[in-house]
């Protein structure tokens, strides 16, 4: 179910007014609508206030995305905001330029749970480069800049199939900062994406971890705050230090864990000079485990698709789990394969429209 809302926005400090019908996606029949959601909301404006005088269920107006975020207004971003199991993010049409329309101080503003939009990061899709048909990039809630983005990338395949006609073709090619990956729209909506190799090579991941097995760096000890815990390292072009517990121990009961007081240590641990995500996994049989993640960059999100095919990798190495497993986030599941003979991974997971708006940068 997508969410719309109809959003008038009155800017103070700009004495600007304008108000803008929030669209549903294109292909949905009815939605959650916001009725008479008003709100006064300035970027630069520290007092930004919401208030929602009623909620209630019809069928949203159908605008064109593309119309829609044709509008190009000086000074005002049109987005329209994304959601992959939870994970959250503000989708921004950037196909006209190689230079993002929001900066990265601009990113952590918009990304703001209470004085701004409120997401996991902002997206771009902007012109392919080598031959491909688009560009990703991201930024981070914290504004720093990742190779890749799972979830992100199956908003971004679902963005794509708003904006342009696609003539009946399902899938293109996207540069990003991991190389090349594919997503496929499935016919039931869900994004299927060839995510690429997984690079298990230490110095590349990057861990200063010794490598123990191959060049990899698997079930090794990994000391955080006086704990040592056991784990393997993954990058699916960003860093991801996977751990199914502490040394020694049993599995790990995941919903136990203290994320916000352990997830900084590994984030920010001398052994991971580029910072990394965590992944915390619980495992329920050979080809369904759970996990909960701390994103570098972010901090605990709902989901993390970079990180669900990074831990069916080092459940894989650790012979944990076989090679197609579900991994169940907190926001919901994704299906992960590790195919043996290309040595790609294939992520399938849903990529929903939470609402369309307009803010002042
Ligand atoms: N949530 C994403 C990963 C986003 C990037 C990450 N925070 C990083 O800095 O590497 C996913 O779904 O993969």
């Amino acid at each position: 179910m997508a969410i719309a809302a109809a959003i008038s926005l009155s800017l103070p400090l700009q004495t600007r007014r304008f108000s803008v019908a929030s669209a549903a996606p294109l292909r949905s029949t009815s939605s959650l609508h916001f009725d008479s959601l008003r709100s006064n909301l300035s970027l630069k404006n520290p007092n930004f206030r919401v208030s929602a005088s009623s909620m209630s269920i019809g069928t949203a107006d159908k605008i064109s995305a593309a119309s829609f975020l044709d509008r190009r207004e000086s000074g005002i971003l049109h987005f329209v905001k994304y959601h992959g199991l939870g994970n959250d993010f503000i989708l921004v049409d950037n196909r006209d330029s190689m230079e993002p329309r929001v900066t990265p101080e601009q990113a952590v503003k918009l990304c703001d749970r209470n004085f701004g939009i409120g997401a996991d990061g902002v997206i771009f899709a902007m012109p392919g480069i080598n031959g491909t048909d688009y560009t990703m990039r991201i930024f981070n809630s914290d504004g720093s800049e990742p190779e890749m983005c799972g979830n992100g990338v199956r908003c971004f395949a679902r963005f794509i199939a708003e904006l342009e006609n696609l003539h009946g073709k399902q899938s293109f090619t996207v540069h990003t900062g991991a190389g090349l990956i594919v997503p496929e729209i499935q016919d039931d909506g869900k994004v299927k994406v060839d995510m690429g190799e997984p690079i298990l090579k230490a110095s590349d991941v990057p861990t200063k971890l010794p490598a123990n097995k191959d060049q990899a760096v698997v079930k090794s000890d990994l000391e955080v705050d006086g704990v040592t815990w056991s784990v393997t390292c993954v990058s699916m072009g960003n860093p991801h230090c996977v751990t199914f517990g502490t040394k020694g121990s049993q599995n790990l009961t995941v919903d136990e864990l203290n994320l916000a007081a352990i997830g900084p240590k590994f984030e920010h641990h001398e052994m991971f000079p580029a910072r990394t995500n965590t992944e915390f996994v619980e495992v329920f049989s050979r080809s369904h485990l759970k996990m909960r993640v701390w994103e570098r960059g972010a901090g605990a999100t709902l989901a993390c698709g970079t990180g669900a095919c990074a831990v069916v990798v080092a459940a894989v190495l650790e012979g944990r789990a076989a090679r197609s497993c579900t991994v169940d986030l907190p926001g919901g599941p994704l299906e992960i394969e590790w195919r043996e003979d290309d040595n790609h991974i294939y992520m399938t997971g849903p990529a929903e429209v939470v609402f369309y708006g307009s803010v002042p940068l």
